[in-house]
């Protein structure tokens, strides 16, 4: 366009050049005002076509460098998108894409506190969980953010992969992963469990499964704990929060209350949060916490993995509706017991002592994995081992001593949500530290494991419970 409005002008301008030329002849006949007016023209044809071959040429490098400059951006975008690919990092989602992708958010697949995850398939084929955020719910934005600031940076086989993001208002996110066929453990080694919703996947894992499932997790964990740049701790290690891939290998989810701590730093205080029956006693009062928490919560899920039931059971001991009288169960002090007592294999879950018909699960694999997970639930944080070490004991590459008795400590919210299968339900998360270290300094001595009375509904007033068992 540019160089046609040039190149018109340059032909005018000579047009006008020869007219004025024969007109000049005519009217001043070779006078010397016709020889001024024939310079000033050719000067200003020079100028004319200067101008032109200046403009055309500045036109051509700058066409040049446009095209330049949009290859290698697009080489750029192309090398930025391999590079996200290829460190696992988020992809920012559309909302009309999620929502084609779980067709409308058909097939819910889990419940949780912060709010609901679907199932869905991406445009290239991937099957993807989409975690429906919803703030205004328990956690929320905050969750959302530490969830993305945890694991964009991590990477291992054994922790779950976050695909992508989506920001749809203020108020509602999604985080969207690889999709988990199996689902959560908790459906695999309780007998029922009320996280099941749209899921079918439910049965009972066998010893070997049951092995492989807790060396995973601990490499998981051991990862998390050592091998990156800043220690991460989950903060939620449970069986709900462990999901089982097609092989049954063990994939762990959900950092939505995990914290990155730095390397020198022994421990960190924040405010408690988690999910009862798996926290350790040094965040219930309030000292700080440290990766040590996490081996805590990982103990507990190991005698559960054993013993396919929970750690802690109400049991209804007297009376119905809101006066129902309960007696707790502390599984990890009846291990104890029964290991003391060299009746070890009492423990055992029944319905995989029938999977393996009796005789198949060796004794001293069962004693090996309770010695683990006992020196895993010492009161003391620097008793317990690090996950490192939980996995050479796993393995077999070194040997576990038999761990020490240990105080235990069992202190919840009286407000308990008691599932079908008799255990303690992920309700009422947040808890004040502040009010546990109170009750804990009331409590002198020790307290039988008793029962409380026991309301079902949440409860917005944080009243807590405590007992404390001591070795005899
Ligand atoms: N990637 C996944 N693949 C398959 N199933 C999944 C996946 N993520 C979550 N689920 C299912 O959804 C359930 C709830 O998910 P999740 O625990 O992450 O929600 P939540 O709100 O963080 O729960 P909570 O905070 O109470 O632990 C899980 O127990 C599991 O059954």
């Amino acid at each position: 366009m540019e160089d046609t409005t040039a190149n018109v002008i340059a032909i005018a301008t000579v047009i006008n050049l020869i007219v004025l030329i024969i007109v000049s002849r005519i009217i001043f006949r070779l006078t010397e005002p016709f020889f001024l007016i024939l310079g000033a023209s050719i000067a200003a044809i020079f100028a004319v076509i200067g101008f032109y071959f200046i403009r055309r040429n500045n036109h051509t490098r700058r066409r040049k460098l446009e095209t330049i400059i949009a290859s290698e951006g697009k080489e750029l975008r192309i090398e930025y998108s391999f590079l996200r690919k290829v460190a696992g990092l988020p992809t920012k989602f559309r909302f009309k894409e999620l929502e084609q992708a779980t067709e409308n958010w058909k097939y819910l697949i889990g419940k949780g506190a912060s709010g609901s995850v679907f199932k869905g398939v991406l445009i290239d084929g991937t099957e993807v969980a989409v975690k429906r955020i919803q703030h205004g719910e328990e956690r929320g934005e905050k969750e959302f953010r530490s969830e993305i600031a945890a694991i964009a940076s991590v990477q291992h086989v054994n922790l779950v992969r976050l695909i992508g993001y989506c920001i749809q208002n203020n108020n509602l996110h999604f985080l969207v992963y690889d999709f988990i066929p199996n689902g959560g453990l908790s459906n695999w080694i309780f007998t029922s469990s009320s996280s099941v919703i749209n899921n079918n996947f439910t049965g009972c894992l066998s010893w070997k499964q049951r092995l492989n499932v807790a060396i995973d997790v601990a490499k998981a964990l051991a990862y998390l704990h050592h091998d990156c740049r800043s220690k991460v701790l989950h903060l939620d290690v449970k069986p709900e929060n462990i999901l089982l891939d097609t092989n049954y290998n063990a994939i762990v989810s959900d950092f939505g209350i995990s914290k990155l701590m730095k390397r020198d730093d022994s421990r960190i205080l924040t405010s408690m949060r988690g999910t009862r029956g798996y926290i350790a006693p040094e965040w219930l009062l309030g000292s700080g916490i440290s990766e040590k928490s996490d081996v805590f919560s990982y103990g507990i899920v190991l005698l559960e993995l054993i013993g396919g039931r929970r750690s802690v059971k109400a049991i209804n001991v007297d009376g119905d509706g809101a006066r129902r009288k309960y007696r707790y169960e502390y599984f990890p002090q009846i291990v104890t017991e029964k290991l003391k007592s060299g009746t070890i294999m009492e423990v055992v879950d029944q319905r995989m002592l029938d999977l393996e018909q009796t005789g198949q699960i060796d004794e001293d694999e069962v004693k090996k994995l309770v010695h683990v997970a006992l020196w895993c639930i010492q009161h003391k944080p620097r008793r317990r081992p690090s996950m490192v070490e939980v996995v050479k004991w796993l393995e077999g590459r070194t040997t576990v001593e038999e761990p020490p008795e240990t105080t235990m400590m069992v202190v919840d919210l009286l407000s308990i949500a008691k599932g079908e299968d008799g255990g303690w339900h992920n309700r009422n998360k947040k808890r004040k530290p502040g009010v546990v270290a109170r009750v804990a300094s009331q409590i002198n001595g020790c307290l039988p494991l008793v029962g409380n009375n026991v309301s079902t509904s949440r409860s917005k007033s944080f009243t807590y419970s405590m007992s404390i068992i001591s070795p005899r």
